[in-house]
């Protein structure tokens, strides 16, 4: 009877999924995070240690875990790790410079075994910025059609304006449904391919 009502329950969307946003120093993962939440920019300063909040998407409960991107905290990230459902990576689309350590970074934690299930959602932010990056110069530098054991979606955005974060969400919620209905979804051009997101499950 409770297994029963277990499943009903998640079938019902009524669990908390958990998220963790990663990326480098002033990439704009707070700023992305109290948008999420409030609809509006707010003054930040870099995190240290974390930030966690609930956003509630169609009736979708995800649990997020915004960490700080300064080096001195990478090594940290992994405390995060347990449970994780979605990595959100946020990158500065306009830093050029520092696109390879992100590279590395994103690379580490998909070998992680506490992250092997997680789906990840890349966000090209900072669009907004003269000369910056094109989501699909990202993807190609971090070489995302390679990744064949996680499900990945890359989404342009601007953190200040809110252009392309509901994109991004609806793209996880998906995911979930997905998850639920053991149904194979179209993917995009910027997304893994079929056969990727057929093999994760
Ligand atoms: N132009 C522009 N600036 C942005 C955008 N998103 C964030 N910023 C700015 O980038 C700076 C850093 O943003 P944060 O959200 O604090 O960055 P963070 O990734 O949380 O940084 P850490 O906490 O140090 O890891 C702030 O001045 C933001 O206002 C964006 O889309 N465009
Ligand atoms: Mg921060």
């Amino acid at each position: 009877m409770g297994l029963i009502f277990a499943k009903l329950w998640s079938l019902f969307g009524s669990q908390e999924h958990k998220v963790i946003i990663v990326g480098l120093d002033n990439a704009g993962k707070t700023t992305i995070l109290y948008q999420f939440l409030m609809n509006e920019v707010v003054h930040t300063s870099p995190t240290i240690g974390s930030n966690v909040e609930e956003i509630v998407v169609k009736n979708t409960h995800f649990l997020m875990w915004d960490i700080g991107g300064q080096e001195s905290l990478r090594s940290s990230w992994n405390t995060y790790y347990s449970n994780t459902e979605f990595i959100i990576l946020v990158v500065d689309s306009i830093d050029r410079e520092r696109l390879s350590i992100t590279k590395e970074e994103l690379y580490r934690m998909l070998a992680h075994e506490d992250l092997r299930k997680a789906a990840v959602l890349i966000f090209a932010n900072k669009q907004d910025m003269k000369g910056c990056m094109t989501a699909a110069e990202i993807s190609a530098y971090l070489t995302l059609s390679s990744i064949k054991d996680h499900p990945w979606h890359i989404q342009s955005c601007c953190a200040l304006t809110g252009e392309g974060l509901c994109q991004g969400l609806e793209w996880m919620t998906s995911r979930i449904g997905v998850a639920k209905r053991f149904s194979i979804p179209k993917a995009g051009i910027l997304s893994s391919s079929l056969n990727t997101l057929h093999s994760v499950r």
